[in-house]
C-alpha cells in the first residue's frame, strides 16, 4: 500500500522505507522550537540527570513569547532561564523580545524550517508548521528534553484524515471559518492522534497565511498535526525567504495511500462561523445572535498575520470600536507589526479606539495584556475558548475570523462580517 505525506516523512526520519500507522518509531528531529513556558521544565529534567547538553545548537530555535515582556517575577525568571541556556549553549537562532514575536509565526517566516523536515516543540500549536509540507507536532516536556538532548523523539505513526475542500468560498468566509466548520463537524476529538491532511482546489488556491491558520488548529480537533503538500505557493513562499527547491524534500501522498477518514467540505456552503463557549467545536453561523461583547481580541498564532490585520482594518477604517468594548490588536511578530505600521493599519486601529499591543501570545491564554474578568464576553481570533482560558472562569469566549471580530467590535455584539463588502463598505442593514 502507498504512503501518505506524513508516513513518508516519518519513514525518512526513522531509517525505514515504509512505516504503517501504529508502528513505533524513533524519529530524527530536524528542529526543536523552544519557548520560556515549557523549556525550563525540560532543562531541569536534563540537569537533574546530569544530561545538560543540546544535540545541535544550530537546530534549536528559541523564542520567548507567552509571558514577555515579563508581567511578574515568575515570568521574568522563566525568561531568564531560557535566555541563560541559549547563551550558555550557543543556541544559534535566538529571537529575543523585540526581535521575535509568537514562536510559531516567527519560525514559519525564517526560512529555517523547510518542507519535508520534522519539528517538535513543547507547545500544542507546533502543528502550525505543517502548512510547509513538514511534520511538526507538539510534545510534552519529557519528549522535549529528549529532543533537546538527542535530536530524537519516539512516535507512534499516526493514521491520517484526508480533508478535501473544494469550491469557492463566498465573500466573508475565511480559512478560519473553514477550520471551525471542520472542527464543528468532526468534533473536538474527531481527529484524535491523526494527521489532518488538507487537499482540494480550495487549498490549491489558498495562500500560505490561510494554510497556516488551517494546520495551526489541528490540535483543536485532537490532531497530531496538520499538513498541506508542497506546491508552487509553498515554493514561492520559501524562495521569498531565500530557500530554493533544491534545498528541501517535497513529499506527496501516493494515490493508494491509506486514510482512516475522508472529510469532504464544499467551501461554497460554509458560512462565517463563530465557536461559542466553551469548546472550539461549538460553531454557529455568525450573525445568529447579537450577544453583547465586552472585549474583542485580534492576534495569536492562528490569526495574527498581516492578511488578518488587513482584513480587520478593512472593516475598522473610519469606524469606531463600540462603546463598552475593549479591543486589543496584537500583530504576531515584530516584522508583521512593522509591516502593519507601514501600511497604515495600526493607525486605523488606534483611530478606531483599539489598543495595539506588542507581539506576544498576549491575552490568547490569559497570561497578560488583556486578561478577562468575571462575566466578560470576548470575541477572539485565537484558537481556544475553554473555561478560564483567557482569565476568569466565568468569562465567555467566542472564536471567529479576524473579520468577524472586527465586525463585532464595531457593532458591540456578535456580528456578521458579510455586513461589509470587500472594500469595507457597509452592505446590509445599518446599525
Ligand atoms: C503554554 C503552552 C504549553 C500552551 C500550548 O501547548 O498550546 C499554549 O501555547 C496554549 O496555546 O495553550
Ligand atoms: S498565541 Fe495562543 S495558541 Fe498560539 S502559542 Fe501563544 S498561547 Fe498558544
Amino acid at each position: 500500500m502507498g504512503m501518505t505525506i506524513a508516513e513518508k516523512m516519518l519513514a525518512a526520519h526513522s531509517g525505514y522505507d515504509q512505516v504503517v500507522p501504529g508502528q513505533l518509531i524513533e524519529c530524527d528531529i530536524d528542529w526543536v522550537l523552544c519557548h520560556e513556558i515549557t523549556t525550563p521544565a525540560a532543562l531541569k529534567m536534563l540537569e537533574d540527570r546530569g544530561m545538560a547538553r543540546v544535540f545541535n545548537p544550530d537546530r534549536i530555535v528559541a523564542v520567548p513569547d507567552h509571558s514577555v515582556p515579563a508581567m511578574n517575577i515568575k515570568a521574568a525568571k522563566m525568561y531568564q532561564t531560557l535566555k541563560e541556556w541559549v547563551h550558555k549553549n550557543g543556541i544559534k537562532h535566538w529571537f529575543d523580545v523585540g526581535r521575535g514575536g509568537i514562536a510559531h509565526v516567527v519560525l514559519e517566516n525564517t526560512g529555517l524550517m523547510k518542507p519535508g523536515q520534522t519539528l517538535v516543540s513543547g507547545d500544542s500549536h507546533t502543528c502550525n508548521a505543517g502548512a510547509l509540507g513538514a511534520f511538526a507536532t507538539g510534545v510534552g516536556s519529557t519528549d522535549l528534553a529528549g529532543a533537546i538532548y538527542a535530536g530524537k523523539v519516539w512516535f507512534k505513526v499516526p493514521e491520517t484524515m484526508l480533508i478535501r475542500v473544494t469550491g469557492q468560498a463566498n465573500p466573508g468566509v475565511t480559512p478560519k471559518d473553514i477550520v471551525l466548520e471542520v472542527i464543528k463537524r468532526i468534533g473536538a476529538d474527531g481527529a484524535n492522534y491523526m494527521v489532518m491532511e488538507w487537499v482540494g482546489d480550495y487549498i490549491d488556491q489558498l495562500d500560505m497565511e490561510g494554510r497556516f491558520t488551517l494546520t495551526n488548529m489541528a490540535i483543536e480537533a485532537g490532531g497530531k498535526t496538520g499538513i498541506v503538500a508542497v506546491d508552487d505557493t509553498t515554493r514561492r513562499f520559501m524562495s521569498e525567504r531565500g530557500v530554493s527547491p533544491g534545498e528541501y524534500t517535497e513529499y506527496q501522498s501516493d494515490p493508494d495511500a491509506g486514510y482512516k477518514v475522508v472529510v469532504e467540505v464544499d467551501a461554497s456552503q460554509v458560512e462565517p462561523t463563530i465557536a461559542y463557549p466553551h469548546i472550539p467545536s461549538n460553531g454557529k453561523v455568525a450573525g445568529s445572535d447579537p450577544i453583547k461583547v465586552t472585549h474583542a481580541y485580534v492576534g495569536s498564532c492562528t490569526n495574527g498575520r498581516i492578511s488578518d490585520l488587513r482584513d480587520v482594518a478593512r472593516i475598522m477604517k473610519g469606524r469606531k470600536v463600540a462603546d463598552g468594548v475593549q479591543m486589543i490588536v496584537v500583530p504576531a511578530t515584530q516584522a508583521i507589526w512593522k509591516q502593519a505600521a507601514q501600511e497604515g493599519l495600526l493607525e486605523i486601529f488606534v483611530d478606531a479606539g483599539a489598543s495595539v499591543s506588542y507581539p506576544s501570545c498576549g491575552a490568547c491564554l490569559g497570561m497578560h495584556s488583556g486578561v478577562l474578568g468575571p462575566d466578560d464576553v470576548c470575541i477572539s481570533s485565537s484558537n481556544r475558548n475553554f473555561v478560564g482560558r483567557m482569565g476568569d472562569p466565568s468569562a465567555q469566549i467566542y472564536l471567529a475570523s479576524p473579520a468577524t471580530v472586527a465586525a463585532s467590535a464595531v457593532a458591540g455584539h456578535l456580528a456578521d462580517p458579510r455586513d461589509y463588502d470587500a472594500e469595507g463598505n457597509r452592505v446590509n442593514a445599518a446599525d
